[in-house]
């Protein structure tokens, strides 16, 4: 049985864990207690990974992770994964994206009422220093305050329908949704980032992105509300550190609730000198449910990859299946066919592909692309190539992918056409698909013919003479080589191109001996 090697990098739930040791196929290797240096000397046996936050996903991991296919990150974000690093090596990476999605907002509304009442503060008054001081401990109600929310997607929205039971007055700022995502709460919307800088409270919950580092930043904070609170349970680096702590310290920033930090762990962090500010240690997925859902969740997630199954959440796959209708797959597969058939009818360094989709198809090749990509390299590349790296490989390969797409397609509901140019030659291939799934093979070089992409194909150019069908017939008989389907093509000009489905291998001799005939222009040999 062939085993494949699942490794945990980070500390994940044990039910994650048992459903890993469980299965007779998988080689599974604990190494969340290992340091991170000792981690890459061991990570080059593991064909899937279950990450979290603490692992570094850089160059050092994905040079020393040798024979990596996929990476499960156990968690939402993924801003420790350098994903482009994984595409370009065929890497594909997921992640479990709503498994913690309570946990973080209760975690926010945490820190939100601790920032109000100066819980942990007066806590640690009465509990470390035995003082009983009920007047020193005067809080804020959230009642009637606004809160402003970045971000409104699975956390913020919901501590946006969380803070509305709390009777507060909720805005949010979210450019990527639709506003009645928030309206249909009774949350405004606004556009207007200076709406939320003006609120009395405001949290973050945005990816940590280009746009989003350092979203608040002295600036902001300058037109803030004398006494804002602020609340980050999202990324740190999202509020500038040091603008952050120049506003704690001066006052203007009454009280900060924070759960994460630029560089983590946070043990050295001057934001831990202040005293108007709650900290925890990257708390927000830490609940025995949340947990417990994204363990199993991502060990799911990461014995399907292993097994070549299926890769769900996938981040970096072009093609997301299931958002591909049904009538498109059979057009896909065709066209990686048709790339695998090409590249090997026209060996040599391809420069360009042209991938055309006439029709119902045509919207949907950019896919198609990816699959005759794929295809064409298959022959080069053999395994490596996949459809996270195909875009990538192609274009670190200097190959012109020209992408094509037409409503209409003559007389077929669709077509697709490749035209793959080496440094040699050109071949065009065309194909459809017939009573939603019988794959054909419709044009070769413009000769029109009717074909299965399938098995072993000899292609055969010739001169349209008597005789050639027969002497072709003879010589395969010769080698005890059994015709399975022969087709041919036709030209005005006196040309034939016959596509002969064999059932045994070729040799080099019987396609010589077919080369040599008087009629022959060439003689190509495909395996599909
Ligand atoms: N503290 C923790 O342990 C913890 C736990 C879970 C999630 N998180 C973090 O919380 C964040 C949100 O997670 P989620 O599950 O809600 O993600 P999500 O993808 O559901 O929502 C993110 C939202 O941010 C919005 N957004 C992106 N760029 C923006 C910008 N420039 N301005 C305003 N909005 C923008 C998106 O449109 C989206 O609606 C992520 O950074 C995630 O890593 C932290
Ligand atoms: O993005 C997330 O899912 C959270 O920040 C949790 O990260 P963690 O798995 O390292 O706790």
């Amino acid at each position: 049985m062939q085993k494949h090697t699942i490794m945990v990098c980070d500390h994940i739930h044990e039910s994650g864990l048992k459903m890993l040791e469980s299965q007779p196929d998988i080689n599974y290797i604990n190494a969340a207690d290992l340091p991170k240096d000792e981690l890459l000397k061991v990570v080059g046996q593991a064909d899937v990974v279950i990450t979290r936050s603490s692992t570094e996903i850089n160059e050092a991991f994905l040079n020393a992770a040798t024979n990596l296919k996929a990476l499960v990150r156990a968690g939402v974000g993924v801003d420790n994964v350098d994903i482009d690093g994984c595409s370009k090596r065929g890497i594909i990476v997921m992640n479990v994206p709503t498994a913690n999605t309570i946990a973080a907002v209760e975690l926010t509304m945490a820190h939100m009422l601790g920032c109000m009442r100066s819980f942990p503060y007066a806590h640690n008054h009465l509990k470390l220093e035995r003082v009983w001081k009920r007047e020193k401990w005067y809080g804020y109600e959230l009642k009637d305050k606004k809160l402003g929310i970045i971000g409104f997607g699975n956390i913020g929205s919901r501590v946006g329908k969380r803070a509305k039971a709390f009777e507060m007055d909720v805005i949010t700022y979210d450019p990527y949704i639709n506003p009645s995502k928030a309206t249909d709460l009774g949350i405004e919307y606004t556009t207007n980032f200076d709406d939320i800088l003006a609120c009395d409270i405001i949290t973050i919950h945005t990816p940590k992105t280009q746009e989003t580092i350092g979203i608040i930043g002295k600036k902001e904070i300058d037109k803030m509300k004398e006494g804002v609170v602020l609340i980050n349970c999202a990324r740190g680096g999202l509020y500038d550190e040091e603008a952050l702590y120049e506003g704690l310290k001066n006052g203007k920033i009454r009280f900060a609730g924070i759960d994460v930090f630029v560089k983590e762990p946070a043990t050295d962090n001057p934001l831990l000198d202040l005293d108007n500010i709650t900290v925890t240690p990257h708390l927000g997925a830490n609940t025995h449910e949340s947990q417990y859902k994204i363990a199993t969740q991502a060990a799911q997630q990461a014995l399907d990859a292993a097994r070549g199954i299926s890769y769900p959440n996938a981040l970096n796959l072009p093609i997301r299946e299931n958002e591909i209708p049904d009538f498109v797959k059979p057009y896909l597969d065709l066209m990686q066919k048709i790339g695998f058939l090409a590249a090997q009818a026209n060996r040599g360094a391809i420069k360009s592909l042209k991938i055309v989709g006439e029709g119902e198809i045509g919207e949907f090749v950019e896919s198609l692309a990816t699959f005759a990509t794929v295809g064409a390299l298959k022959e080069s590349l053999g395994e490596t190539i996949n459809y996270v790296n195909a875009d990538f490989v192609a274009k670190e390969r200097g190959i012109d992918v020209v992408k094509v797409s037409s409503p209409t397609a003559g007389a077929y509901k669709s077509i697709i056409r490749l035209r793959l140019t080496t440094d040699k030659e050109v071949i065009e291939i065309s194909g459809t698909i017939f009573n939603d799934d019988v794959q054909r093979i419709v044009e070769i070089n413009g000769f029109t013919l009717d074909v299965e992409p399938k098995g072993r194909m000899i292609l055969f150019k010739n001169t349209d003479v008597p005789g050639v069908i027969g002497d072709v017939g003879q010589i395969l008989a010769k080698y005890n080589v059994n015709i399975a389907d022969f087709r041919l093509g036709r030209d005005k000009s006196g040309l034939a191109l016959a596509v002969i489905l064999v059932d045994n291998d070729v040799s080099e001799e019987v396609l010589k001996e077919l080369d040599a005939l008087k009629a022959s222009i060439y003689v190509k040999y495909v395996i599909l």
